[in-house]
């Protein structure tokens, strides 16, 4: 299904809206075809460059992402086989990730950002200022579907802006390696750039996959956890994963808007939602505490929330 909707922003929504392309979204492909460029500058960059920014013994299932993070470099260095935790199938980890918090833009955050390539810092600044534009955006739009005040997600909600450029090696036997298992993502909205194919979603109805095809200068918008809390369960999350493949290397960009990380942030089904017909799926709960859960129990899609469900 796709149509337009006000200020021309062009939602493309998939069948029961856990994820939609957003085109006409105010990034211009201009700067989305920037951003690729520097991003695989950045990975085409000598290891001791790149080293800068891994640390022993860091896995990507532990980061928690704070207002402070400095940027991190999740590399998989020796790409070999791990256990998916949903099944226990061993699988090879195709990716590398570099993560780092995006907003607010302030001169000492960005000067943690790499210095390397040289557009890296202005590139990355005006495109997460505009994802971050888009985003405020879909969510207003979200608000608006759902009955709640248009700026439900606004401060304390969305104070994590995260971003996550992922790079998928060219890969010389796909059938054996995993871009990304399947899983959801733990916040309330990923704002993906892809340039190649790969990623694939899940109906829910049926259970099956289909792949969502890239739109240049499309952002595709996958639905997180926290959106099912809020929503309090009319908005799904959206079950994905990523492919490999053996002809190009493949380089994907991730928004993240996530709560803030704090120890003081709740996360509730929205009040105004509630009703003796609709009462709460959910308790409240922290979201540091969710997040803990979130990075270690890998059992089912959505386990970081079962200790809060009623
Ligand atoms: O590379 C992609 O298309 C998706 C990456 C992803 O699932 C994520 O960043 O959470
Ligand atoms: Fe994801």
């Amino acid at each position: 299904m796709c149509f337009m909707i006000r200020d021309c922003i062009g939602l493309i929504i998939y069948g029961d809206f856990r994820e939609m392309k957003v085109i006409n979204q105010g990034v211009s492909q201009e700067l989305i075809a920037d951003v690729l460029k520097v991003c695989e500058e950045f990975y085409k960059l000598p290891m001791e460059e790149l080293e800068k920014y891994t640390e022993e013994e860091e896995e990507l299932s532990e980061f928690e992402p704070n207002l402070d993070q400095k940027p991190k470099l999740f590399i998989e260095k020796e790409y070999r086989p791990k256990k998916n935790g949903k099944n226990d199938k061993e699988v090879i980890f195709w990716k590398d990730t570099f993560a780092h918090c995006t907003h607010p833009t302030k001169e000492d955050r960005i000067s943690s950002w790499p210095e390397k390539p040289k557009k890296y810092r202005e590139v990355i600044g005006k495109y997460s200022e505009g994802v971050r534009k888009t985003r405020l955006k879909v969510l207003e739009l979200m608000c608006e579907g759902l009955g709640l005040q248009k700026d439900h997600f606004a401060y304390e909600l969305s104070q994590i802006k995260y971003l996550l450029i992922n790079l998928y090696p060219k890969c010389p036997d796909p059938t054996v390696t995993a871009g990304a298992v399947e899983h959801t993502d733990g916040g309330f909205i990923n704002m993906l750039l892809q340039e190649l194919g790969e990623l694939h979603v899940r109906r829910q109805k049926n259970g099956q996959w289909f792949a969502v095809e890239p739109i240049p200068s499309a952002l595709v918008c996958i639905n997180g956890m926290l959106l099912k809390v809020i929503s309090n369960g009319k908005l799904e999350s959206g079950i994905h994963r990523v492919a490999t493949n053996s002809v190009r290397d493949r380089i994907s960009v991730g928004c993240l808007t996530s709560p803030a990380c704090n120890g003081e942030c709740i996360i509730e089904p929205a009040k105004e939602l509630l009703s003796e017909t609709n009462p709460p799926k959910y308790k409240s709960f922290s979201c540091t505490e969710y997040l803990k859960i979130f990075f270690t129990d890998i059992s089912e899609f959505e386990a970081a929330l079962n200790p809060y469900k009623l």
